[in-house]
């Protein structure tokens, strides 16, 4: 359905109820404004992302930046941070659209919750309003839900995590809302209707509003950020400096511009955050034509590689230089039902992760579930006998730039070309379903991960070291061999009904296009929002 709104701004998805209750005139007005602004900036720095990323293919070194030696070697610190950002050290995240999840995080015992509008989610239309409408009860805590299978009911506890939100990425756009024509930036449309509706209300309860900002490339893309916020926080008469984001340090040139992130965004920052998945993506995704780059199995690239453990430990230093958190990221493991001994083998697993990031100096953790909040906890008390731990400086740290490009040894196998083949399928089925989180093989799987098992295969395919432990070349007729059987189990795995209605078909059809391709594709989501509505 079309909805004429005005001359300039046009609703193209459904008007419900609940999209009249977010998408208000004045709400409306807001985010033209920030569109009017902005968007040219914002095309701009994708561009000059294309850029780089031309750069890097014809050889350039990934290198710390000339021209901003002088805020390296400065000696500033971000604004002080409220007292509700003091002590992060387990901050739960889920799906914003997820009513019943949303209250579930809420309560689940973590000091914050990340409402995720970004790799957990399915950019369609209804989600994005709804995550919206979760968002509003959230912050005026009349939030509930009933589920219809059994009658349960869900509200809030007296004691709740503090609220985090994570816009989409400015590489995303939002179909449905056009302005001059033309649609308008995902990452305007979340951000700008999250703060207008709900910055009052946050700063009555004595919060604020908090944000999380996805996929940044470089120090510029945060100066646009920062400039939104100058410019949101006058529009709506908050004092400067209210807005606090942290920034996920989640690609690989973004770890060379840290200190710029962390000082462009000075009054209004409030850390960073090691986001492993999309860096390990972003990692094969800038340097993939490099002649020495390729990634063993996904599997073998963990926290501990040379390249990983460089990277979070810059981003503690740094951070802590600053006077600003340095957040851990989220290890894959979630509860596995019906199978103890697997159960324990994973929370183990995220008991050693959570005790390597507090040992290593990060001020808080991920957990992808609420069974895991009291196992980061754990180890995060057991550590950090403080809010935060800023005041481990890491002046021990020492991270060239080599050491951030290391290419860690591994090898590639065949299991590892099948395992990214079948859960990229089954990951992009399930995001098409509208869900952009799934539990595959018992570990969380998102946005961020799935690029990673495509993106590896697309390397493969086309870098001369992209050979099987056995000898074999990865190419193309090979991965589609294997493609075809995976999906094969898949069918057989979920029965005839529900492969034919889950769109396994759709998403084998786009992995195959993601990798059959030499003109790599950017993100995944961009051809996959063609597909939802
Ligand atoms: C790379 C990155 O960007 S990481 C950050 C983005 N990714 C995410 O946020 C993923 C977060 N995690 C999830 O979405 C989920 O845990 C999943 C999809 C992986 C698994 O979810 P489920 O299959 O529902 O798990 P499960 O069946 O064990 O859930 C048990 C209960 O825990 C709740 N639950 C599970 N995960 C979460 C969560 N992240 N937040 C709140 N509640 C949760 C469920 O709602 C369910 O509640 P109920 O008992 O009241 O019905
Ligand atoms: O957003 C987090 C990540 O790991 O990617
Ligand atoms: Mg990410």
């Amino acid at each position: 359905m079309e909805q004429a709104t005005s001359q300039k701004l046009k609703i193209v998805g459904d008007l419900t109820e609940q999209a009249k209750e977010i998408l208000t005139p004045e709400a409306l007005e807001f985010i033209v404004s920030l569109h009017d602004k902005f968007d040219g900036r914002r095309k701009d720095l994708l561009e000059k992302r294309n850029e780089k990323q031309k750069r890097l293919d014809e050889g350039e070194q990934l290198n710390f930046l000339r021209e901003t030696e002088e805020i390296r070697k400065g000696d500033w610190t971000i604004a002080p941070l409220p007292k509700d950002l003091q002590d992060r050290r387990v901050e739960i995240t889920g799906p914003a659209v997820d009513r019943k999840m949303v209250i579930n995080a809420l309560n689940s015992g973590a000091k914050m919750f990340m409402a995720c509008f970004e790799d957990a989610s399915t950019p369609t239309w209804e989600n994005m309003i709804a995550g919206q409408i979760n968002m509003r009860d959230s912050v005026r805590r009349t939030i509930a839900f009933t589920q219809e299978s059994n009658g349960k009911t869900y509200k809030l506890n007296e004691q709740t995590a503090v609220l985090l939100v994570r816009p989409r990425g400015l590489h995303l756009l939002e179909k449905n809302v056009l302005v001059n024509g033309e649609p308008m930036s995902g990452s305007f449309f979340d951000f700008g209707l999250y703060f207008f509706h709900n910055v009052k209300e946050l700063l009555a309860n004595g919060s604020g509003p908090y944000f999380y900002l996805p996929k940044l490339e470089s120090h510029l893309e945060a100066r646009l950020w920062n400039d939104v916020f100058v410019f949101a926080q006058d529009y709506l008469n908050i004092p400067q400096g209210t807005i606090k984001a942290t920034v996920l340090i989640e690609t690989i040139v973004a770890a060379f511009e840290m200190d710029e992130i962390l000082y462009e965004l000075r009054e209004h920052s409030a850390g960073l955050n090691c986001g492993r998945w999309d860096y390990i993506f972003s990692f094969i995704k800038r340097l993939r034509n490099q002649p020495d780059v390729v990634l063993p199995d996904r599997g073998q690239v963990t926290m501990t590689v040379p390249f990983m453990k460089a990277y979070t430990s810059l981003c503690i230093q740094t951070c802590h230089k600053r006077n600003a958190p340095a957040m851990g990221g989220m290890a894959a493991q979630i509860p596995v039902k019906n199978d103890e001994e697997a159960n324990k083998l994973a929370f183990a697993k995220v008991a050693e992760d959570k005790r390597r990031e507090a040992t290593d100096g990060h001020d808080g953790t991920w957990v992808a579930h609420p069974g895991l909040v009291p196992v980061a906890m754990e180890q995060f008390d057991a550590i950090m006998k403080t809010p935060n731990q800023i005041d481990k400086k890491r002046e021990d740290v020492k991270v060239t730039a080599d050491d951030l490009v290391a290419v860690p040894e591994g090898t590639i196998t065949e299991e590892g070309l099948r395992i990214n083949c079948s859960v990229g399928v089954q990951y992009i089925a399930s995001w098409l379903r509208g869900n952009g989180a799934a539990p595959i093989n018992n570990l969380m799987e998102d946005a961020a991960t799935a690029e990673i098992s495509r993106t590896q295969v697309w390397q493969w395919i086309r870098h001369e070291k992209g050979i099987l432990d056995d000898g074999r070349k990865v190419t193309l007729e090979l991965t589609l061999e294997v493609l075809d059987e995976e999906l094969a189990k898949i069918k057989e795995a979920v029965g005839e009904q529900a492969y034919n209605s889950g769109r396994y078909v759709e998403a084998a059809e786009l992995f195959k296009t993601l990798i059959e391709q030499d003109k790599f594709i950017e993100f995944l989501t961009l051809p996959g929002y063609e597909k939802i509505s």
